[in-house]
């Protein structure tokens, strides 16, 4: 299954995500420069992956989000195809109105940098399908702005769809305060546009996909990603108004 990583100014995670797919999964993989558009029907899945595309300037995504390339994206993700935003890939989502609300800096003001444990809050997807429903996970983050915002509205209307597909936890799976690195309402590590083929999330699955690293929770998501691609899992069983 075809893989773009989109390569902006400033990416530092899309070496880890082509690795994943093309070594850690056997998938074809193309890097894609921003300035570059493509077809809709040139990939299966599109990464666009951690890192401070234009240093951050504005705000994290804010001049990323008008890259050519994103057209593309924008064009892709109205046909069905794959999106998975990493980190800052996350934050150009937002940005680019594919998912809604918005970051802001954490709460405490600091870059955080380590291990999190996440409650899968979803696994009606084609991004989470291998993990069992309600499983804590681990997984790194590294961010300065991961503090997840959005009107109650929104936020409600995320949890009675089930769209939100990560939340920070402790590690026995409760979701506290004390467990919520960035300040990100109701704990949100990571959500699904309506159509769920678009999904955001701060922690760093590419960083946990490999014996290696001394850790493969991340691999079940590109795995689940593949099961899907592949016809081989349905998803839209439990959910929905
Ligand atoms: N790992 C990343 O993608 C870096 C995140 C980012 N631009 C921030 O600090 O908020």
């Amino acid at each position: 299954m075809r893989c773009a990583v989109i390569v902006f100014p400033g990416s530092n995670c899309d070496v880890d995500c082509f690795h994943v797919w093309k070594d850690v999964l056997g998938q074809p993989t193309e890097y894609v420069f921003h300035k570059e558009k493509f077809s809709p029907e040139d990939f299966d899945f599109i990464i666009l992956p951690g890192g401070f595309s234009y240093g951050d300037y504005l705000r994290a995504g804010a001049i990323a989000r008008f890259s050519p390339a994103m057209e593309s994206v924008y064009k892709a993700a109205e046909k069905g195809k794959l999106i998975l935003g990493i980190c800052n890939g996350f934050q150009i989502l937002l940005e680019a109105g594919l998912l809604p609300g918005a970051m802001m800096k954490n709460r405490d003001l600091k870059f955080h940098c380590h291990d999190v444990y996440l409650k899968v809050g979803t696994t009606d997807s084609p991004f989470t399908n291998m993990y069992l429903p309600g499983e804590v996970v681990k997984m790194p983050i590294a961010h300065g702005e991961g503090n997840y915002y959005a009107d109650a509205y929104t936020i409600e209307r995320l949890k009675r769809e089930e769209r939100i597909v990560f939340y920070y936890s402790d590690e026995k799976g409760n979701i506290t305060d004390k467990a919520n690195p960035n300040g990100s309402l109701e704990n949100i590590a990571g959500i699904l546009n309506e159509e769920r083929n678009v999904l955001g999330m701060m922690p760093h699955p590419e960083r946990c996909a490999e014996e290696i690293l001394g850790n493969t929770d991340g691999k079940r998501l590109f795995l689940s990603i593949l099961e899907y691609l592949e016809g081989r899992v349905k998803i839209g069983k439990s959910r929905r108004s």
